[in-house]
């Protein structure tokens, strides 16, 4: 319940006096249900039109003395016309209200998700490398309609509370004994059914666990549907999936029985406790008949409240487990907490590098309850303005150490300077403000070439779009495009080949003029030409902006000041590109050997 509550509170802040407004209004809607049929049958006994004793009906007695002084003919017209008016009240005040909680639940989920997508981007990296990207997914879409469901479910409940509270308090009115009778028997079968809402809970988890499963796979097996079709296979991933599916069904018809049996006890119950209760008031109580009618109307419409109170009782245990994803996330998120709403934005206080970065006895761990460091004591200096390599085997830590120069990743142990102030919180902002980084796997957005180029630079000129395309060896390709920088990339758009899309975020990154160009295996997919084409382009960017270089072909870095040789997340190497491939004993020696025999 206490996950419950802290989503009412947040309902509570974000609707306000609306949520009263709306509360009010299901209370009146319920009781004013079906009233004016409760009233019709005792107002044509009061004028006669057929014979019923109205002197026990509440509220009727109360038109009968301005009934009395109308003419005949006219009576009838008046008790119709004043339940047509009832009822057209009603129907106004039901359609009011169900637009006012439509306006609250929608503007709820809408709220919900802004926040979680603001904790998300607020969060540090490593808050990332921790979590399964699927699970962030799950979480923004099954996960938070089942919280906003709940949440709105359980407001309903507190209604229908208020509404048996009121009818029950009629019901003491009309006959006390009768009424705590039934209030015992429904408690009574409120205590019996506990065990259907324990096991709505692990039905609950269950549909957790299974929607989880259900959006990773999916996520996983699209990314890599060319692997599965490239490998046949296709039968693998369908069992997969099939008997997930077979699992979602179950749990699904489970719930459904679950329900419906507990729904099944609850008419049984009311069948059982509606002879009792009619044997009671005539030989044990013996009411008059009139009172007994209105008993009975009462508690017909009573009782299917209860057996609703159930179902969304029910309902709401089975939410309960997203609202635990939901918080979890929320408090993983607030514990890695890096930037202030205020701090987002990519166009202040961004950082030029005058003198340079220094790393000093840099260690790093990605789980600091194992005793693997992917960087172990890193001592460097990066002159600024000039042109850093980071070449070593795969996994030897050169993305580690990227992570950590860029302010991504803070070092366990040691200290990364830049002009002599310490990388973190507002200067780590600033620098990677000011930096472009390029990854190993470009990532372009489902739009057009012009849109995904303005995203890094919204001020860009025509012109100054061209440029940067230039540089990254692009303009041509895309000059031939039916409709040059308005073509749409993407899966309903054109489709680019690795290394076209390397080049335009190449053009992208340039664009931004950052102080600091970072490429991760940024242009591994490029053929030698246009690689020797990008090799002069960032030539000519030297003395301009700090590069960081990270290439696995040697060749690409061949213009280096200084090139960096990790291995096992250590410093082996540290020297100009022409000093380091002359030491034959050493690890660059090799490679350049290696590579220069295989002809890259
Ligand atoms: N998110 C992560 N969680 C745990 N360990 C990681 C993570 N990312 C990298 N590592 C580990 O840290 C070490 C260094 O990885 P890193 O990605 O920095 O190497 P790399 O030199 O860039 O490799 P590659 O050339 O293959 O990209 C590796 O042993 C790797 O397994």
């Amino acid at each position: 319940m206490a996950q419950i509550l802290v989503y009412i509170k947040k309902l509570h802040a974000f609707a306000g006096l609306k949520l009263y407004v709306n509360l009010i209004g299901m209370t009146v809607i319920s009781l004013l249900e079906g009233v004016g049929v409760f009233l019709l049958a005792p107002m044509l006994g009061l004028i006669g039109l057929f014979d019923m004793n109205t002197a026990g009906v509440p509220f009727v007695n109360l038109l009968a003395d301005p009934l009395k002084g109308l003419p005949e003919g006219l009576k009838l017209a008046v008790v119709l016309g004043v339940f047509i008016v009832l009822l057209i009240g009603q129907a106004r005040l039901q359609r009011s209200q169900t637009n006012l909680n439509l306006e609250i639940q929608q503007g709820f989920i809408r709220h919900l998700r802004l926040e979680i997508y603001q904790a998300l981007l607020q969060s540090k990296w490593s808050f990332f490398l921790r979590k399964r990207r699927s699970d962030f997914n799950h979480i923004m879409t099954s996960e938070l309609n089942r919280v906003s469901q709940g949440t709105y479910l359980s407001l309903r409940l507190l209604t229908t509370l208020l509404f048996m509270l009121v009818q029950v308090g009629f019901a003491l009115w009309l006959s006390a004994k009768l009424t705590a009778f039934v209030v015992v028997c429904g408690i009574a079968l409120a205590v019996y059914s506990r065990r259907f809402i324990q096991k709505s809970k692990i039905i609950g988890d269950q549909t957790t666990k299974l929607s989880q499963m259900y959006t990773a796979g999916i996520t996983d097996h699209f990314n890599g549907i060319k692997d599965i079709k490239s490998n046949m296979m296709e039968e693998l991933h369908l069992n997969w999936f099939r008997a997930l599916c077979n699992l979602m069904e179950q749990n699904f018809v489970r719930f459904a029985r679950l329900q419906s049996t507990s729904q099944y006890y609850y008419k049984i119950a009311s069948i059982i406790l509606i002879a009792m209760f009619v044997f009671v008031a005539f030989e044990v109580f013996r009411v008059q008949a009139e009172q007994l009618v209105l008993i009975v109307i009462v508690f017909s419409r009573l009782w299917p409240k209860f057996s609703m109170l159930q179902s969304s009782w029910e309902q709401i245990a089975q939410t309960i487990p997203a609202f635990n994803s939901l918080i979890a996330l929320q408090k993983d998120c607030e514990a890695d907490k890096e930037l202030e709403l205020h701090e987002f934005g990519s166009g202040e206080r961004s950082l030029s590098i005058k003198d340079g970065i220094e790393c000093r006895g840099i260690y790093y761990r990605y789980d600091r309850n194992h005793s693997g460091y992917a960087l172990k004591d890193i001592d460097l200096r990066i002159q600024a303005n000039t042109m850093t390599a980071i070449v070593g085997k795969s996994g030897a830590g050169k993305s580690t150490l990227i992570d950590i120069l860029i302010g991504l990743i803070q070092p366990e142990r040691g200290e990364v300077l830049v002009d002599g102030s310490l990388l973190a919180g507002d200067t780590a902002f600033s620098l990677r403000r000011s930096a472009s980084y390029v990854s190993q796997d470009p990532f372009l957005f489902h739009a057009s070439i012009r849109e995904n180029l303005s995203i890094a630079a919204p001020d860009a000129s025509e012109e100054q779009m061209w440029e940067a395309l230039r540089f990254s060896a692009s303009d041509a390709f895309i000059k031939k495009l039916p409709d040059g920088l308005d073509t749409v990339l993407g899966d309903r758009g054109v489709r680019l080949s690795g290394g076209e899309r390397q080049r335009i975020v190449l053009a992208r990154a340039i664009l931004r003029k950052p102080s600091i160009l970072v490429l991760d295996e940024a242009t591994s997919a490029l053929d030698s030409e246009n690689e020797s084409r990008i090799q002069e382009a960032l030539e000519k960017l030297k003395g301009r902006m700090t590069i960081i270089v990270i290439a696995h072909r040697l060749s690409t870095i061949r213009n280096a000041d200084q090139v960096i040789v990790l291995e096992h997340g250590r410093i082996i190497q540290n020297g100009g590109f022409h000093q380091l491939s002359t030491e034959a004993e050493g690890m660059f020696g090799k490679l350049l050997a290696y590579q220069k025999g295989v002809k890259v």
